[in-house]
Order: structure tokens, then sequence, then C-alpha cells
């Protein structure tokens, strides 16, 4: 594992992208996208930039259920205002919220069976969640329906006009879906990830910090911002970058 720390979250937003150029030179046709407040900057970038994304495939991570593509608080909404309307891709997968939950999940990993993905952009969520993968969700999971933790809940009520319009659940990719992507990017920036980013870098492997099963991969890069990294003890790391 790899940790990046950056001194602001724009500086590395930018170490993301080149990351993920780099990947497409090599190669890399499949991106897996997230959510939520921290790859804004990265969709910003890569928004303005000149890479042309029309001969890539985008799969995202999650979405709720009970709301429609066109719903303003669907992530299909908000993947089509931060990236897709301004950089098409060649196909674009988001699991559909209001679809049969047996075929829906089955089929999302069917897609990404058939669309292996190259580049997984992470967030993690202050309980250390990944995707809408909750503490305690099985290490060999699947794309399935999860519910949603108060705590959860209560960190993206802000996208919505009132608590009560957040769904409590949503389709995820699992985390033996998630765990299946060549290369992985977690991002995480401020001071309220600190704590999820100490206990799943440097704690132990539990699901009750999923993000910790990224120990477990081969290939992951994490990118922090300063606040982000003040809780970890491998000073080295944020000095040395390596
Ligand atoms: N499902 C998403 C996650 O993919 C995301 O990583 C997390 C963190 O959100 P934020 O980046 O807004 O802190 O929020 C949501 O729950």
């Amino acid at each position: 594992m790899k940790i990046i720390v950056k001194t602001t979250a724009e500086e590395a937003s930018k170490e993301a992208f080149e990351l993920i150029q780099k990947e497409m030179e090599k190669g890399a046709k499949v991106l897996g996208l997230a959510t939520g407040s921290t790859p804004v900057k990265l969709y910003d970038i890569m928004r303005k930039s000149a890479v042309d994304f029309s001969g890539m495939t985008a799969i995202n991570l999650d979405e709720y259920t009970g709301l429609s593509a066109d719903d303003p608080n669907s992530y299909h909404a908000f993947m089509k205002e931060q990236l897709f309307n301004a950089k098409p891709f060649k196909k674009s997968y988001i699991p559909d919220g209001m679809a049969d939950e047996a075929k829906e999940c089955a089929h999302y990993e069917e897609i990404i069976k058939e669309n292996p993905i190259d580049v997984q952009i992470l967030g993690i969520g202050t309980n250390g969640h990944i995707g809408f993968n909750e503490p305690g969700t099985a290490f060999d999971s699947k794309t399935q329906k999860v519910a949603l933790l108060q705590a959860t809940i209560d960190a993206n009520k802000r996208f919505f006009e009132r608590e009560e319009d957040v769904p409590r659940f949503a389709y995820s990719m699992g985390i033996q879906t998630i765990l299946c992507a060549k290369k992985i990017i977690l991002l995480a920036f401020g001071k309220q990830k600190a704590e999820a980013v100490q206990k799943a870098l440097e704690g132990p492997v539990t699901e009750a910090m999923p993000a910790s099963v990224l120990q477990r991969h081969p290939n992951v890069i994490v990118i922090l911002d300063e606040d982000a990294a003040t809780l970890l003890n491998r000073k080295e790391l944020i000095k040395g970058m390596e």
C-alpha cells in the first residue's frame, strides 16, 4: 500500500487525476467511480481537462434504493452533473435504485465481470465504510442491498432537504466486488476522516472497519490531505510519500 499525503485536497485530487491519466496511457479502459463530496474536486479537474474519456467505461459503486435516475438526489444525477454531462464515457453504469433487488444485484455483478475495473476510486465514510458497505459487512460480499447506519444517514443528510428524505437502503458493490479492481485509489480529506483513515490503514483488518480490508489488496494507493493524515503513526510515509 502506497500512501501519499498532499497539503490540500486540491493537490491530492490533482495527484489522483495524474494517476488515472497514467493508467489510461497504460491501457486502462474501465474506471470505478465513487460519489460523496470527496471526489468532487477530482471530477472538477477531469471535467476541465482535455482528456477524452469517450473510449472509457465507468462503473459506480452504489445508488440509493427508491430514487429514480432523474431524482436530483440520486447518484445518477450526481454523476451526470459532476462528470458525465461534460465528459461523456462510452458506457456508464450505476445500479438502478428502482429495480428489483435480486435481479439488479446479479445484473450489476455481471456487468463488472464483463468489464473488469482497472482503477477504482474510493472515498471512506467516517465509520470506515467503502461504497455503502457499513461496518459488519462480510468481506466476501458481492453487490447487494444494504441498510444504511444512522451515522451514514447523518453524514449524508446534508445533501437532502430533510433527514427523513435520506433513503435508508442502497444497492452497493460488495467488498469482494470492490477488491476485484486491479488498482484502487482511496481518497480522504479533512480532520473528520482522520480516525477512520488511521484505523483503516494501521489498525487490525476487521469487518468492523470495512476499509481495513484494503490492507489485503496488492495495489492500493491512498491519497490524503494533511488533515486526514494527522492521526497516522507512520510519519515517515507522510514525509517520504512512499
Ligand atoms: N456511498 C458514499 C461513499 O462512497 C462515500 O465514500 C462516503 C463518504 O462521503 P464524503 O466523501 O461526502 O465524505 O459517502 C457515501 O456514503
